[in-house]
């Protein structure tokens, strides 16, 4: 710490160290309390236009993307024996699980993501259309403990907003980011949103973490060219 209260090594350091350690004191609280303030009202008008969409319109957009996901996996090398996460729609998202069975059946390994602990990174639990799911953290649909625990290579996250740069709005709890900030080597992560969602940015604070690319009823929407 110096004389004048700052410290006199740049924020980042820790988080290279280990890059599951994220500092709150190197953002300043008034604009992050802006921005928690700004997302919060964005989350009710996104999961509004989403509800606008009916579930016919829905479907329409679910159906889509599963179109689309297949081609993409198949292009980033995902085949057989490689570990997908996916996730149980909750709140009108993109619902992909016939695409899950229909990986699970070519040989595509299958997890879903199970909030353990709060506060803390996801655990992936493998799923098969076989699966017995028991209700999770907010009543989210999971696999049950005894389920094998996973290390995904590849990762769906639902978005119910984005942006041109591959940043995601999730429902606010933080746990994908922490997830992402854990593993290493990161997975491949692939945002699933209507088009609609889109945001001009999300205004990206340090602890966000963009995604790979961003696949929606149009196809890829949005791609980072370096991981
Ligand atoms: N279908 C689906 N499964 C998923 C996710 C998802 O987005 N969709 N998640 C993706 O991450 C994880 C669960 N995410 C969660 C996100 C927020 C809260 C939650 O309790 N939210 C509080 C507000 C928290 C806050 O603002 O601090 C709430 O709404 O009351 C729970 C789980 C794992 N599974
Ligand atoms: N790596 C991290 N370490 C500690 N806290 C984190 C980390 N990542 C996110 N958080 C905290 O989680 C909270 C919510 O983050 P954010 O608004 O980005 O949620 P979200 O990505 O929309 O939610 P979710 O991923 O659950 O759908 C923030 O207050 C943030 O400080």
């Amino acid at each position: 710490m110096t004389k004048n209260g700052t410290y006199s090594s740049p924020p980042c350091t820790a988080a290279e160290v280990d890059p599951a350690y994220f500092d709150p004191l190197g953002v300043d609280p008034e604009q992050a309390r802006d921005v928690a303030r700004w997302r919060r009202a964005e989350r009710a008008r996104l999961a509004g236009l989403r509800e606008g969409l009916g579930q016919a319109g829905r479907a329409q957009v679910s159906d889509r993307i599963a179109g689309h996901l297949g081609r993409v996996l198949a292009t980033r090398g995902v085949r057989r024996g490689c570990v997908l996460s996916g996730y149980w729609p909750i709140k009108g998202e993109p619902d992909l699980r016939p695409a899950l069975a229909d990986l699970h059946r070519a040989g595509v390994t299958i997890a879903l993501p199970v909030v353990e602990k709060r506060a803390a990174p996801l655990v992936f639990r493998r799923w098969t259309p076989e699966t017995k799911l028991v209700r999770g953290d907010w009543n989210i649909p999971v696999p049950p403990p005894e389920a094998d625990e996973l290390t995904p290579d590849t990762a769906l996250a639902p978005c119910l907003g984005w942006d041109g740069a591959c940043f995601r709005l999730g429902w606010g709890g933080g746990y994908f980011d922490r997830t992402l900030a854990a593993l290493v080597p990161r997975p491949l992560t692939i945002g699933i949103a209507p088009f609609t969602a889109r945001l001009p940015t999300i205004f990206p604070q340090p602890h966000d973490i963009p995604l790979d690319l961003i696949l929606t009823e149009d196809g890829v929407a949005a791609e980072r060219k370096h991981r």
